[in-house]
């Protein structure tokens, strides 16, 4: 049976893709994503409820209205997000277990929803490492980097408020890797 849905938050550049995507390469049938709903058009190849559920703005509208999203945004003129509904049907039409992978604000939003989902913050060993990864990680701009480090301070002060049910320190990639898993695994048998 797949288990309660697993969110997974955390600064950015602290290792929760690269954990993740460990994760589903050594379970690939065990997990999945939940399926966002966005107003852009579909690209060649995309299909409706696989890559995205493909709405119009009003149907967009009217899920915001209704409280349907954990979160959402608006990118170059389109809207995307993620719908309490969709994450529970990677459980009941996927029998897979949800993996959210948000910030903190997406956090504070699935509390308040019914998906009875358990919290694993992936923390950096220090701002310090952080800002070397994501230096490192050749992605980001020098004003990004102080963007997300500011976030990074935001987000640890959350975490240290207990909000997670579980606090993963990504030092050593294996031994993080190892609990990570350890805490998964500990509801999803
Ligand atoms: N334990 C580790 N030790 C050293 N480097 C690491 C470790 N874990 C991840 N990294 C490196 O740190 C960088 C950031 O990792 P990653 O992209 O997985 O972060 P992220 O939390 O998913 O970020 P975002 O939220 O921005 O997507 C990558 O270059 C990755 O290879």
């Amino acid at each position: 049976m797949p288990g309660r849905p697993i969110v997974v938050s955390g600064p950015s550049g602290t290792g929760k893709s690269t954990l993740l995507k460990r994760l589903f390469k050594e379970y690939p049938n065990k997990f999945g994503f939940s399926v966002s709903n966005t107003t852009r058009k579909p690209r060649p190849g995309e299909k409706d409820g696989v890559d995205y559920n493909f709405v119009t703005v009003d149907q967009f509208k009217s899920l915001i209205e209704e409280g349907a999203f954990i979160e959402w945004a608006q990118f170059s003129g389109n809207y995307y997000g993620t719908t309490v509904a969709a994450v529970k049907k990677v459980a009941d039409g996927l029998k897979r277990t949800c993996i959210l992978d948000i910030d903190m604000q997406g956090v504070k939003s699935v509390k308040k929803t019914d998906l009875n989902a358990r919290f694993l913050f992936v923390a950096p060993p220090s701002l310090d490492e952080l800002r070397k990864r994501l230096e490192g990680r050749g992605t980001e701009t020098d004003d990004s980097v102080k963007q997300r480090l500011a976030a990074a301070k935001r987000e640890m002060d959350f975490a240290e408020t207990g909000a997670h049910d579980k606090i993963v320190v990504n030092d050593d990639l294996e031994k993080a890797y190892k609990e990570l898993k350890k805490f998964i695994f500990a509801e999803t048998v």
